[in-house]
């Protein structure tokens, strides 16, 4: 007998257990990378529990983010916009488990939800990506970086205020599509995206994290769940990844204490050595024209300290003004 299935029945949830008959019900949205996240939690559930893929019904949702291409994503307004519907369909029992990208969660979850199940983390860097550009420096004055991302935007004109950026929106294949017309000489994706989608080879090469800092929980994916669920938490916790659940302790401490978001210029990395954790933390101005940082370290039990040390210390550091994107 396997220890997992063991675990389930000592656990006394023999009753809750997934089953073709009752699926348990995972919200996504319907992004290629979306279902790819949605794919690989059900995979992880049914190799932890010994269950089958019929055990699992994954329900799309549609967002309204999904629907706007073409205006920047900060016009659509609002923290949390590619989530409120579902984590409405959670509230509402239609699905039982949202599955989302960490880096696009804001740092609080509504009344009755708990966002704590953390699977292990992929390469949180940025890719460098371009049909004729080798990496950063090969950029020839002038030439043409299309992001959506503030974070991005502000990180490559710091360095480089001699390059042009457009906005550029859309998935994974409309961006590398927008590229090979010519719309722009480059552009950057999170590395983890581009390795779930099982496209790795469109990158050049994942820019190293002192260059460009990622954002704060790139590359992880996160479980929501009503918090009166209890089985469900149950079930979650044998899924949860405690190395990420550190990290992104001190990088969404660190996030929430400068009031940011997905949509804001901050960037944020920690890693784990030992029973120590080490946080560097960003924040630009989004015309690049000024970036600060800021790293620490401390027990890995004061993870969320850490963040918020970090934070402080920038906040004190920051002329005024340096906040207009607040
Ligand atoms: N905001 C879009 C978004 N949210 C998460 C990812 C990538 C996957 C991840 O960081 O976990 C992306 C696309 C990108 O930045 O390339």
């Amino acid at each position: 007998m396997s220890g997992a299935i063991y675990t389930v029945i000592q656990t006394g949830m023999t009753q809750n257990t997934p089953s073709p008959a009752q699926p348990l019900r995972i919200g996504t949205r319907g992004s290629p990378l979306a279902l790819a996240q949605a794919h690989e939690t059900r995979a992880r559930l049914m190799a932890a529990f010994g269950l089958p893929e019929s055990a699992f019904a994954i329900h799309v949702i549609k967002v309204t983010g999904d629907a706007i291409q073409d205006r920047p994503l900060k016009e659509i307004g609002g923290k949390g916009l590619f989530t409120r519907e579902i984590e409405l369909a959670l509230l509402e029992r239609e699905i039982d488990i949202a599955v989302h990208s960490m880096k696009d969660m804001p740092v609080l979850q509504p009344e009755g939800l708990v966002l704590d199940t953390y699977l292990p983390r992929e390469d949180p860097r940025d890719a460098f990506v371009s049909p004729h550009v080798d990496g950063i420096a090969a950029l020839a004055p002038g030439q043409v970086v299309g992001t959506s991302s503030l974070r991005r935007r502000a990180q490559v004109l710091h360095r480089r205020p001699d390059l042009k950026v457009v906005e550029f929106r859309g998935n994974v294949q409309t961006r590398l599509k927008k590229l090979a017309d010519g719309v722009a000489d480059c552009t950057f994706l999170a590395m983890a995206g581009l390795h779930r989608l099982d496209m790795a080879h469109v990158a050049r090469g994942p820019v190293d994290d002192v260059e460009m800092l990622p954002a704060v929980a790139q590359g992880a994916i996160g479980i929501e769940r009503r918090e009166d669920d209890t089985a469900v938490a149950e079930m979650l916790a044998a899924l949860h990844d405690m190395a990420t659940g550190h990290r992104l302790a001190a990088e969404r401490a660190f996030l929430a204490e400068l009031d940011g978001s997905c949509e804001t210029p901050i960037a944020g990395l920690a890693m784990l050595e030992g029973d120590e954790i080490w946080l560097r933390g960003e924040i630009l101005r989004p015309d690049g024209s000024e970036a600060l940082s800021d790293a620490g370290r401390a027990k890995i039990a004061d993870a969320a300290d850490l963040g918020r040390s970090v934070a402080a210390r920038l906040l004190g550091r920051a002329s005024p003004g340096f906040f207009d994107w607040r």
